[in-house]
């Protein structure tokens, strides 16, 4: 009687633990899943987070995220991120063929949770007993669709090792909550970087690949106060193509484009990293040289006019010579950019009508 009485305070005192725990899990658990939406936090991380807090929760010794090749008609099932044993996260595990497990495979495209009492035997996943599962002694599986637009795209996999076990529907549940979880955030993931790509094209052009007005009036702003503050000198080259529009002539619209983006590449190769080369347009650029006065910006401009002089770009079997005119500023850190930029402009006027293929310093 005794022995019972006190069995069953240990019972107890084993399951207060367990709640306690669980409630602790549960809290952080429901503090990562609110951040699903929230891109500050790295994708990685995420997902990593995701998979920590649910092997603590499940109580499992692994979880792992997959996704299918092609949701439409899966051939392979890819890992995207797993935790190990130790609940590290821990290097891509092997892809898995269609063609070696095809009844998982399809019960996860049905859409059902598979919650296997004794991984072995159970039918849904008894194809990994030699290969996979008695090798890693995972004795059972309790995987999760990750659905998206009504299709499995993906898996989430908690695998507990050496005992069979009993999956408690809350447990089930839970693991669901995980992978639409992972879903959504897939999908925020997604949009995310549509986002940053849409912004990289807002900024560039389109023929050459090198920044566009929009930028530079931007980063212009940006580098002007940071030179004002460290009270270091901003210069800027503006370079124009001379006689661009015979090039057209004689070679097509597409000889011109062609010159365009070897002189692009021209630019690009003689700068430094942190000089910023942009296209404002037509055949018109500008460079834009941090920390460097205007004796430097000269030197940089004939550089770039001999490398153009010297340039034969190849088209069609025909080589394409051409030479451009610069001119010079010092960005005035005091005044609108726009006040630099016309200086340089008159300047490149100047070279113009001082016969081409020249530099000139905007006074
Ligand atoms: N191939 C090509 N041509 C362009 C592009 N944008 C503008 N142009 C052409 O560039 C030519 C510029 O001609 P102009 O402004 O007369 O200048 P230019 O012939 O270079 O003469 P100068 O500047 O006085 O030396 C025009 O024929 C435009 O059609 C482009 O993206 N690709």
């Amino acid at each position: 009687m005794k022995k019972l009485a006190v069995d069953s305070k240990e019972n107890d005192d084993l399951s207060n633990h367990r709640h306690n725990e669980l409630t602790h899990v549960t809290q952080r658990l429901r503090r990562v899943l609110s951040k699903e939406v929230d891109v500050s936090v790295g994708h990685q991380q995420f997902l990593a987070d995701i998979i920590l807090e649910g092997k603590a929760l499940l109580d499992v010794s692994r979880v792992s995220i997959w996704l299918f090749d092609n949701a439409a008609n899966p051939t392979r099932l890819i890992n995207y991120a797993n935790t190990d044993w130790d609940g590290l996260i821990s290097s891509p595990l092997p892809e898995l063929q269609v063609t070696d497990y095809p009844i998982y495979f399809r019960t996860i495209v049905s859409g059902e949770t598979i919650s296997a009492r004794n991984a072995l035997t159970d039918s849904r996943t008894s194809e990994f007993k030699d290969g996979y599962l008695k090798p890693q002694q995972i004795a059972a599986l309790l995987d999760t669709a990750i659905f998206q637009n009504g299709l499995a795209i993906g898996v989430v996999c908690c695998e507990g090792r050496f005992h069979p076990r009993d999956w408690l529907s809350w447990e089930v549940v839970a693991a669901e909550l995980i992978a639409d979880c992972c879903s959504r955030r897939l999908l925020v993931h997604e949009l995310w970087q549509m986002q940053q790509q849409l912004t990289e094209m807002a900024f560039q052009d389109v023929l050459t690949g090198l920044k566009n007005r929009r930028y530079l009036m931007d980063y212009a702003k940006s580098e002007m106060s940071r030179h004002q503050r460290a009270d270091r000198p901003l210069s800027l080259l503006m370079i124009d193509l001379d006689r661009f529009k015979k090039i057209n002539d004689k070679y097509g619209h597409d000889g011109g484009d062609e010159v365009l983006k070897r002189f692009s590449d021209c630019c690009t190769n003689l700068v430094r990293a942190e000089d910023c080369v942009c296209r404002l347009g037509g055949e018109e650029f500008i460079i834009l040289l941090p920390e460097t006065e205007v004796a430097s910006a000269m030197n940089v401009a004939q550089r770039l006019r001999e490398e153009a002089a010297a340039l034969k770009v190849a088209y069609e079997g025909q080589e394409i010579s051409f030479t451009v005119s610069i001119g010079v500023a010092e960005v005035n850190l005091n005044m609108p950019f726009s006040k630099s930029l016309k200086a340089a402009d008159q300047a490149v006027y100047q070279a113009k009508a001082a016969g081409r293929d020249q530099i000139k310093l905007a006074l």
